[in-house]
């Protein structure tokens, strides 16, 4: 590969979490950068976020704006690193003054998973008994999963995976919901007991992909990293990330996305649900894959006409309160 913009003994700082999973992400990038770029050298600086520091309070409560990102992106903002490596779905539909969202790389599958306790193994999420003991800690999920199961009981959980995989064996909880996508790159797929269908549960905006985050106008950064971009998964997670910024108002709501690329036609579904679960607004949009964001705006506003402000506005209300 020869470009006329990267300078082959350059140093490129890779900033990532600790846990495991950033890490598995982040040297997967390195990887393939140095595959890409043999003349060049790749180094990986671990940073601790504030999500990866509060590990007793419910996600919820605290809010997800930057959570898992702020320090990383500090570190750009600084110099001290070149640009971010994050699961997307943690990374904020409006980034700081500065950067930008200069990459988007194939997507793993984006569904959720049911991950069952040795006790229910011959279950799916249809069959669990009524007062199952289920592990979350994603509004989304508990939404969706209190709209078609309301006879289980649904538990928050937090910690990274291992954490919550052995609170599951431990016996805490019945089952746990978890991405796909994470236990895949962490070699656990054999835990995963049920693919849950988009039909029950649309998963997060951007989940199994990985966002790479970088100083804006970065011309050698942007150009390196464009040989990790797909473009098919860089328009699916353009239309659902627009739709989520047109309809979150600064804090976490389940919403929930699926999207479909056929040729040049994008199909993007979206919903917002009550907390209870009880009330869901879902609608789906057909377009062309460039037009992504446009898309996404489309359907976030239909589902505002169809009942999703009403929804917004009774979290945000109850969120202000608790
Ligand atoms: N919020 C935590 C988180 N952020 C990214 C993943 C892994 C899946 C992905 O890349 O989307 C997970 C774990 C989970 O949701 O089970």
């Amino acid at each position: 590969m020869t470009s006329t913009v990267v300078n082959p003994s350059h140093t490129v700082r890779l900033g990532s979490r600790k846990s495991q999973l950033a890490l598995v992400q982040t040297e997967w990038v390195q990887a393939e950068l140095q595959k890409h770029y043999p003349n060049s050298t790749f180094e990986i600086h671990k940073m601790s976020t504030q999500g990866d520091k509060i590990l007793d309070v419910p996600l919820a409560k605290i809010g997800d704006k930057g959570l898992f990102t702020k320090e990383l992106e500090v570190g750009m903002l600084n110099k001290e690193t070149d640009l971010a490596v994050h699961s997307l779905k943690d990374l904020p539909t409006n980034l700081p003054e500065g950067l930008v969202l200069g990459c988007i790389t194939e997507r793993e599958n984006p569904a959720d998973a049911l991950v069952l306790h040795q006790n229910y193994k011959d279950k799916q999420l249809d069959t669990l008994p009524p007062g199952a003991v289920v592990g979350t800690s994603s509004l989304r999920r508990l939404a969706q999963l209190r709209h078609h199961f309301p006879h289980l009981e649904f538990k928050d959980i937090r910690g990274n995976l291992n954490t919550r995989l052995a609170k599951l064996d431990a016996g805490e909880y019945d089952a746990l919901i978890l991405a796909v996508a994470g236990l895949h790159r962490l070699g656990m797929g054999d835990r995963i007991d049920q693919v849950i269908p988009p039909e029950i549960s649309l998963h997060a905006v951007g989940q199994g992909a990985l966002g790479i985050e970088c100083r804006d106008g970065d011309t050698e950064i942007l150009e390196i990293i464009k040989v990790l971009e797909h473009e098919p998964t860089k328009y699916r997670c353009l239309a659902e990330r627009a739709f989520l910024r047109t309809l979150e108002g600064g804090c976490q709501v389940p919403i929930g996305v699926n999207t479909v690329i056929e040729g040049d036609q994008l199909t993007l579904t979206g919903m917002v649900a009550s907390l209870d679960g009880k009330r869901l607004v879902k609608d789906t949009v057909v377009g062309a894959a460039t037009e992504a964001e446009q898309l996404g705006i489309e359907l976030a506003e239909e589902l505002k006409n169809q009942g999703a402000q009403d929804i917004l506005n009774e979290i945000f209300a109850q969120i202000q309160r608790s």
